[in-house]
């Protein structure tokens, strides 16, 4: 057998071009691909590089196919199966060394094969996208081709144009992705963006054909196969940041994959492992990108989400029922207020009205995220140690007498609750950090990997450092600038194991996000970023601003201003429109993120009503594979991402709710927060993003769109 020297990749369209192949000429594909892997470099005959060509490619023929390729010293990309153009190919029956059409045609160049030039206007590119009959028509036998479910078959054979095609209710998103792909095969320029897949054996494709294998992995970049392997046998947990779409979710999977072999070869038999991350989709996701990765192997996983361990330890210690978890933040707040007003302070009559006034102007938020983020989440339990602690990310300072009146009104706080059998999340984490080590979920776990680790309660850190057997087989990614409800703490605050000197990565390179919208949400964060910390957050944030790679290129996104709620209609509807059709996307590509479920729930109402089939998803039932716009509140979008991104509901909302007398610190503190939940919005979109401002809006948050990265079309 000959050593196959070079590894061969694929791009996602080539899948879709071996689908289209007829079976015979699969085979004589399969050997011209073993033959590229032995040795990809052009022979001036069969193999040859097509210099005038964009990206300079290779190419190598198949009888009436052409593979083009581009290779390196380690591995050959494969990017394209295309038919040739028989009009340049005259003479079917010439030798395989014949003169080359290819040389003299260019690949038959159309301008939709030029590499993608930055476009600075979306109206423009709407304007010329206009609907047209399919390529094709469906045809069953293309629906079995793809393997496309059979109930599907009615609605989908009485598509005729592109508009019933991007809108199809009731079909999955699946389905629709693969149907689309295979109508509108992309680009060569574009094929050429695309991931590269790991191809392990050349007969995959066939497997693949035949329904047998369903998906290939991704292949990773260096420094990301690096961050998935390192350090395996140092002494403490390893982090991983990176900005948004820089493949840390992406790191974490393989770096259980990574650790899971680690101890197989250790000789542990049934070893068990963690992957937690943020929300019930996150968690499916993750599930299914395990199972790819490691077929069998995954049920040594365990993916949950961090809140669903702190359940399973207080269960397994009979804890999980008592006491009762509040029913609304309304309650809660409720609660506060009248923890507030019962409290007796102490000191002299002015003493007292000073904590009074002091109180008061703190605001219900801020003073619960005092308790929760500083007391509760270091299991603070005296003032002395209160007094003591650093408050690390909280803008406002307390002096000594603002502390000792937070803490009266936090003891008074905690009695109330207690009587009323009620507790927080915050409080059920701590409780159940504190009963970890009598639990059987201590030390029961050979690794741990946390993804997301940027939002996670310190009492939910600690809890996941104790479910892990050692503290080197701990794996944290994070991206602090995503931090949606905290604010920055000090990792070894949290926990003297928690310090990440000398262990800690960065990943800089973009795979998710169009350069342009990636530096259009980095210009709008500026000035939000966090405070540093002592992993060198200092330094990070200043890595931050500069420049990061990216894959892909589009139009600059959009910020447009309406003057109400129609209007806002009529624009979404329209960007989903033209957008999907442009980009050859189904209307299940696209995601506004709004600021609240009743904001959500309006907003698909209104669509729904104008013809576009639209489903507001609550973060718990959340089904990324349903068809139709998805429309999520902008805290449970994180960690996902979609072809095509609106932000809106910034008509009909008071968002964000500032309290009416804060103090201007703890108002910027909230405004900064906001406006990272919203970086977070912006950095889920892939291809295409537009931020819907109301018109004359005095949002301090939706300020700030500089013209350099924004298209600020007028109002409509
Ligand atoms: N090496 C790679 N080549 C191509 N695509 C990649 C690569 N690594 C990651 N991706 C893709 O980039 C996208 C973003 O990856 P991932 O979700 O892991 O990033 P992230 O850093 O966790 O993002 P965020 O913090 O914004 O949630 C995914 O679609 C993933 O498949």
């Amino acid at each position: 057998m000959t050593k196959t020297q070079w590894q061969p990749l694929i791009k996602p369209v080539v899948l879709l071009d071996i689908m289209k192949l007829p079976p015979k000429e699969v085979q004589q594909v399969m050997e011209k691909i073993t033959l590229l892997i032995q040795d990809p470099r052009p022979d001036g005959r069969t193999k040859k590089q097509l210099l005038h060509v964009p990206g300079k490619p290779y190419r190598i023929r198949s009888g009436r196919y052409r593979i083009f390729y581009t290779y390196n010293q380690h591995m050959v990309s494969i990017y394209k199966i295309d038919r040739r153009n028989e009009s340049t190919y005259k003479d079917e029956g010439a030798p395989e060394d014949a003169p080359d059409a290819d040389e003299l045609n260019e690949l038959e160049l159309d301008e939709s094969e030029l590499p993608p030039t930055p476009r600075t206007d979306w109206e423009h590119v709407y304007t010329h996208t206009t609907n047209q009959a399919l390529p094709e028509p469906i045809t069953i036998e293309m629906l079995q081709k793809l393997r496309i479910n059979q109930a599907y078959y009615p609605r989908l054979l009485r598509i005729t144009d592109e508009e019933e095609l991007i809108n199809c209710p009731g079909v999955d998103q699946d389905t629709m992705t693969r149907l689309m792909d295979y109508l509108y095969a992309p680009p060569l320029s574009e094929a050429m963006q695309q991931q590269d897949l790991v191809l392990n054996e050349v007969e995959d494709l066939l497997r693949y054909k035949e329904g047998e294998l369903l998906n290939f992995l991704l292949k990773l970049s260096p420094e990301q196969e690096k961050y998935a392997h390192w350090s395996l046998s140092t002494s403490g947990p390893t982090l991983v940041k990176g900005g948004p779409g820089t493949g840390k979710s992406t790191v974490a999977l393989y770096r259980i994959r990574s650790l899971l072999e680690r101890l197989l070869q250790q000789g542990h038999k049934t070893p068990t492992l963690l992957f937690t991350t943020y929300t019930n989709a996150l968690v499916k996701s993750s599930q299914q990108q395990l199972k790819q990765l490691l077929g069998e192997n995954a049920r040594y996983v365990q993916v949950d989400m961090a809140d669903s361990i702190v359940y399973q330890v207080l269960n397994s210690c009979g804890m999980a029922k008592f006491p009762a978890l509040f029913n609304s933040n309304s309650e809660m707040q409720e609660l506060t207020r009248q923890a507030i007003a019962e409290t007796t302070f102490s000191g002299s009559k002015l003493q007292v009205q000073v904590q009074k006034r002091i109180i008061e102007q703190m605001g219900t938020d801020y003073l619960l995220q005092e308790f929760h983020a500083v007391i509760i989440g270091r299991q603070i339990s005296t003032l002395a140690d209160y007094q003591k602690t650093t408050r690390n990310g909280r803008k406002l300072r307390l002096s000594s007498t603002h502390r000792a009146a937070v803490w009266q009104v936090y003891q008074r706080w905690c009695q109330i609750l207690q009587a009323a059998g009620k507790e927080t999340w915050q409080q059920r984490r701590a409780r159940a950090e504190v009963l970890t080590p009598k639990s059987p979920l201590y030390h029961s776990f050979d690794a741990v990997v946390i993804d997301e680790a940027q939002d996670l309660d310190p009492s939910s850190l600690r809890l996941l450092l104790q479910v892990c057997k050692a503290p080197n087989r701990l794996f944290v990614t994070a991206d602090a600038n995503q931090s949606i409800y905290g604010n920055s703490f000090s990792w070894s605050d949290v926990h003297q194991d928690l310090k990440f000197q000398g262990r800690t990565n960065i990943l800089r390179a973009n795979y998710r996000s169009t350069l342009e919208i990636s530096e259009a949400a980095r210009s709008y964060l500026r000035n939000s970023a966090l405070e540093p910390d002592e992993t060198g957050e200092q330094q990070y944030q200043q890595q931050y601003q500069q420049q990061y790679q990216y894959s892909n290129n589009g139009p600059l996104p959009d910020a447009r201003t309406v003057i109400n709620n129609a209007y806002e209609v009529k624009l979404l509807k329209n960007f989903f429109k033209k957008a999907s059709l442009h980009l050859r996307l189904t209307l299940g590509s696209c995601a506004i993120l709004c600021p609240s479920d009743q904001v959500g729930r309006a907003l698909a109402a209104a669509l729904t009503e104008s013809g576009i089939e639209a489903t507001f998803m609550a973060g718990r039932d959340l089904d990324l594979s349903h068809s139709g716009v998805k429309i999520l509140t902008l805290k449970s979008s994180k960690g996902l991402e979609f072809p095509i991104v609106a932000l809106a509901g910034f008509t009909t909302s008071s968002y964000p709710a500032l309290p009416a007398q804060g103090t201007p610190e703890e108002i910027e503190e909230i405004l900064h927060r906001e406006r990272r939940t919203l970086f977070v919005g912006m950095t889920r979109a892939m291809r295409a993003l537009l931020v819907v401002i109301p018109h004359q809006t005095t949002n301090p948050l939706l300020q700030g769109f500089e013209e350099a990265y924004w298209n600020l079309h007028g109002t409509i």
